[in-house]
């Protein structure tokens, strides 16, 4: 997270301008347990400057993939991990890195700038092998990740999908140099009983619900499966009469599967 821009052209060095590395064992303790990484699991750390994260992560015997953009850190990282058969440093862009296909963990503090596009790497593709995340991220974004109600269609599938926690504030101090802002530790784990038919209704109800976030969710879901949802609603919590806006992401979750399971059994 931290990073308040990254210039292709500026020199390496211990400190480089705008580059918040943190500072904060315990910090990064914390993130790490938060996915209790252990030798049967494969653990990629994006954005892993000097290792503040990968080196404890290494010794936690999980196979470890540290990506990292900046040659200059690649090299110094390499040297830091080099006893540890276990972790890979990879000289990639977070952005374009192949995602690995089988279950995998995320434990990083990400670049700000990177990070809308990092999540949209992980939680929008619907054959997401992504288990479990523990991210470090800009204070406001991650209010925003997890508002009770998402502000729109894109927020409301990840949250739908994935049960995204804000775990507690993370201070500017915790880093070096200090950001002007805090940051957030994020977990993200993926919600059981999601499978590829409710993935489907899921996708469908929210194109339909965002299309027109005022209207009824009645009016919404009748649009979507010709039925009408007074009891589905309602056993999931949700009032046939709220604007379509306005329903929890665990809520639409609970639809999706409970639509799902009525149109199989049908
Ligand atoms: C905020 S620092 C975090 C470093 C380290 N994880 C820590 O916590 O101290 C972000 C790191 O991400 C790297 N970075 C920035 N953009 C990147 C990208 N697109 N792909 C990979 N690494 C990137 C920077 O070079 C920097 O080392």
């Amino acid at each position: 997270m931290p990073q308040s821009g990254h210039s292709p052209a500026r020199k390496p060095g211990p400190n480089p301008s705008g580059v918040h590395f943190l500072a904060s064992h315990r910090v990064a303790e914390n993130l790490i347990s938060a996915c209790s990484p252990g030798p049967a699991d494969l653990v990629v750390d994006f954005g892993a400057g000097f290792g503040a994260i990968t080196a404890p992560l290494a010794r936690t015997g999980a196979r470890v993939i540290a990506v990292e953009r900046d040659p200059a850190f690649v090299r110094k990282l390499s040297k830091r991990v080099s006893e540890h058969p276990n972790v890979r440093v990879v000289a990639a862009d977070a952005r374009s890195f192949p995602l690995p296909r089988k279950d995998f963990l995320v434990v990083a503090s990400i670049p700000y700038s990177i990070s809308t596009a990092l999540l949209r790497r992980l939680l929008t593709p619907k054959m997401t092998t992504l288990r479990r995340a523990a991210l470090i991220v800009e204070w406001g974004f991650a209010k925003r990740l997890t508002a009770s109600v998402p502000r729109n269609r894109e927020l409301a599938w990840w949250a739908a999908r994935f049960d995204l926690v804000l775990e507690r504030r993370i201070p500017a101090r915790c880093f070096r140099p200090a950001p002007t802002v805090d940051s957030a530790q994020l977990t993200i784990r993926r919600r059981a009983g999601l499978g590829r038919g409710a993935e489907r209704a899921l996708q469908a109800l929210l194109e339909t619900a965002y299309r027109a976030p005022g209207r009824s969710v009645r009016a919404a879901v009748t649009e979507r499966t010709g039925r009408k949802p007074h009891r589905a609603l309602t056993s999931c919590g949700i009032d046939p009469a709220a604007p379509a806006g306005s329903v929890q992401p665990r809520q639409w979750a609970a639809l999706a599967i409970s639509l799902n399971s009525q149109a199989s059994t049908r």
